[in-house]
């Protein structure tokens, strides 16, 4: 069948992330260093790792940790990161192949300005486990296919886990149990609606810490269904962006935290006559605006729920991709690494 690696891996997520966190409960995955030791965070990656390095730059900032996300190419084009300062200073590098070359280089440039660094990827015995200081190794995630589905969320769960406070750690426990019930109760409602209409354009509207899966899900759309895609600041779509939308428009909104603010958007954009998707733990409140909401439990904060909430939108770009054609294990242009 055309997908079979994608959907069994995306469908593997809740088993991974359980026995990661089997691994994080045990005590037998720790992290090398110890974040307090550190004045300033840099978090940095390529693609979706860039834009895993954004949803954890948001969840350390929010649990009072100096924390930046940056794309490993601008390590490498600006030398702005690596001006030297007396502020003790981490690099963290994320990477399910541990070998895309400009994260290695900005590796390197940032340990000859001072900064310590670590590495964390999917990869044994990567290049970015060698070049760093320190490595955290994450075999759950890894994964044959192109698309990084199951090395996100794992990557993911497995560093919130250990900048997270023990409330967090109750909470992220309930993620495989969630993310399997999400998957046996609403993949199919999701897949449907991917294909209720012709849809050539897709926008994903998030703010916060949704905001880096509003990326990320723009970009599977991208990867997998070789189709383009927008992502916006929710709000910021009412500026310009909303000009493009018709009937053959798909928006995906991630619920707000402002449920007013988030309802009043998808009515917006439902009479611009887009077809609205809405995902993330408030959901629900959206069911009389929405053609399909894919609600959470409610209980987890929008950062804690992050590896559940990316699910609906790696579901729904793996059906447009089936809708469409395109094999997402072997898209045009695309490779699973860059290396040069
Ligand atoms: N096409 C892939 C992307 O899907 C991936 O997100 C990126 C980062 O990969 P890695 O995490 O292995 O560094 O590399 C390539 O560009």
């Amino acid at each position: 069948m055309s997908g079979e690696v994608t959907w069994s891996e995306l469908t593997s997520q809740p088993d991974a992330q359980r026995a990661l966190i089997a691994r994080l409960l045990s005590g037998a995955l720790k992290l090398p260093v110890s974040l307090d030791d550190f004045d300033e965070i840099l978090l940095l990656g390529s693609g979706t790792s860039y834009y895993l390095a954004l949803a954890l730059a948001d969840w350390m900032r929010r649990r009072g940790r100096a924390a930046r996300a940056v794309p490993s190419c601008e390590v490498l084009l600006d030398p702005w990161e690596t001006r030297e300062s007396d502020t003790r200073r981490l690099a963290i590098g994320l990477s399910r192949s541990g070998k895309s070359s400009e994260l290695i280089l900005a590796e390197k440039k940032l340990s000859d300005a001072g900064f310590v660094t670590l590495g964390v990827s999917c990869t044994e015995g990567s290049d970015l486990l060698r070049v760093s200081d320190h490595g955290l190794h994450l075999p759950e995630g890894y994964e044959d296919g192109l698309v990084m589905l199951r090395s996100f969320t794992s990557m993911l769960v497995a560093v919130q886990w250990l900048s997270g406070t023990a409330e967090d750690h109750k909470a992220l426990a309930q993620l495989p149990e969630q993310g399997a019930a999400l998957l046996a109760n609403q993949a199919d409602a999701i897949t449907k609606a991917a294909n209720a209409r012709e849809f050539n354009r897709f926008v994903f509207l998030a703010s916060g810490p949704d905001y880096p899966l509003a990326l990320e899900a723009a970009l599977k759309i991208q990867e997998m269904s070789i189709s383009t895609s927008e992502a916006y600041h929710s709000l910021d779509y009412r500026h310009g962006p909303k000009a493009c939308a018709d009937d053959k428009t798909a928006v995906v909104i991630f619920a707000l935290s402002d449920r007013e603010h988030g309802l009043s958007l998808a009515r917006d954009v439902k009479d611009l006559g887009a077809a609205v998707i809405v995902v993330g733990q408030d959901a629900a409140a959206y069911a009389d605006v929405a053609d399909l909401t894919v609600a959470g439990s409610g209980v987890l904060s929008a950062g804690q729920a992050a590896a559940l909430s990316i699910l609906p939108a790696q579901i729904f770009a793996f059906a447009t991709a089936m809708r469409l054609g395109c094999e997402p294990n072997a898209p045009t242009n695309l490779s699973k690494v860059v290396v040069f």
